[in-house]
């Protein structure tokens, strides 16, 4: 039997920070939902008592370091399971990116072999597993819209968001999570409005929505890689509704209304970057 699962990626339409904890993570505040560039994973039993990782990509790792390889091996060693499994990764979106691409991996291999090796386990349940994988990955277990908070653990789901496309645009260069969580400075932080941003989602109202976008990390990856802060006024030049940087970084990506605009900052991006894709929100 072969299971396919698909592992969208993640924006963050609001990041705030709240407080650094006793456990050396944030205390966060985020809005998240995912959209249409999605990995595609691929899940197959295996007589033998091992993980094999096989991917598309020529740079990921294909042992422990893998996310992927993670989900699976909590899931053996949780259930007790003998088993083996195969598992094939179709990399589409970007590493290091901002988008959870590896999060949304280890997501999609827990609801996978739930499926894969009848467990019956509840989304819950996975997201409770999946916590301890990495911080992005209880989201990603569900996806849609949430209001996510703790350090990303805690996920209350808040219906659809206004549909719109998106422009998302990688520089190319990568960042590191938690080198960025550790320039952050309380002092300094214009926080989001994260309620408006809510209670623009709850009314499916797109204006009041674009217009409480917000994340406190991005000045501190922008001041290490400006290029974010030009593909920004770019992307409002060529007419995007909002631009902003997803996560920790350097991905930005831009909201719009319109088919016809999204494409004018599409083309206007490609130009000046080589890894621009042009998607949609999902239900
Ligand atoms: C910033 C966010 C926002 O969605 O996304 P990305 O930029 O990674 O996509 C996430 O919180 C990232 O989640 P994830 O990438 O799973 O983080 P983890 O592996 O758990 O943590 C990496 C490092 O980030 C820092 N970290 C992470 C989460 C958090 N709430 N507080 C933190 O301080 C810690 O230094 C930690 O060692
Ligand atoms: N399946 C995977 N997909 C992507 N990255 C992975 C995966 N497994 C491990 N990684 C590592 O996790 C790190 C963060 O990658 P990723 O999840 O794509 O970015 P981000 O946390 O910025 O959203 C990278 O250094 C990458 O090598």
């Amino acid at each position: 039997m072969e299971i396919i699962e698909k592992a969208p990626a993640k924006l963050n339409l609001t990041l705030d920070a709240l407080y650094k904890r006793e456990d050396g993570y944030h205390e966060l505040e985020m809005v998240m939902t995912t959209v249409d560039l999605a990995d595609h994973i691929t899940l197959k039993n295996l007589p033998e008592d091992e993980i094999i990782i096989r991917t598309t990509s020529g740079v990921l790792p294909l042992d422990k370091r893998n996310h992927a390889f993670q989900a699976a091996k909590l899931m053996k060693e949780t259930f007790q399971i003998k088993k083996g499994v195969e598992i094939t990764i179709e990399k589409k979106i970007p590493i290091a990116a901002g988008l959870a691409g590896g999060s949304s991996d280890a997501a999609a291999t827990l609801r996978g072999l739930n499926r894969l090796w009848e467990l019956n386990l509840s989304l819950d349940e996975l997201a409770d597993l999946g916590a301890k994988v990495g911080s992005d990955v209880p989201f990603c277990v569900y996806g849609g819209t949430a209001f996510v908070t703790g350090r990303g653990d805690q996920i209350q789901h808040i219906g659809t968001m206004p549909q719109c496309w998106v422009v998302l645009v990688k520089p190319r260069v990568g960042v590191s999570t938690g080198t960025v969580f550790s320039a952050l400075s309380f002092e300094e932080l214009v926080h989001p409005n994260t309620n408006e941003m809510i209670a623009a989602i709850q009314n499916e109202d797109y204006q009041e929505m674009i217009q409480n976008v917000g994340n406190v990390l991005e000045h501190i990856t922008i001041a290490r890689h400006p290029d974010i802060e030009r593909i920004k006024y770019k992307m409002l030049k060529f007419g995007a509704d909002a631009a902003l940087m997803s996560g920790s970084g350097p991905t930005v990506f831009a909201l719009c209304e319109k088919y016809s605009r999204a494409q004018r900052v599409y083309n206007g991006l490609k130009g000046f970057c080589k890894e621009v894709y042009l998607v949609r929100t999902l239900k």
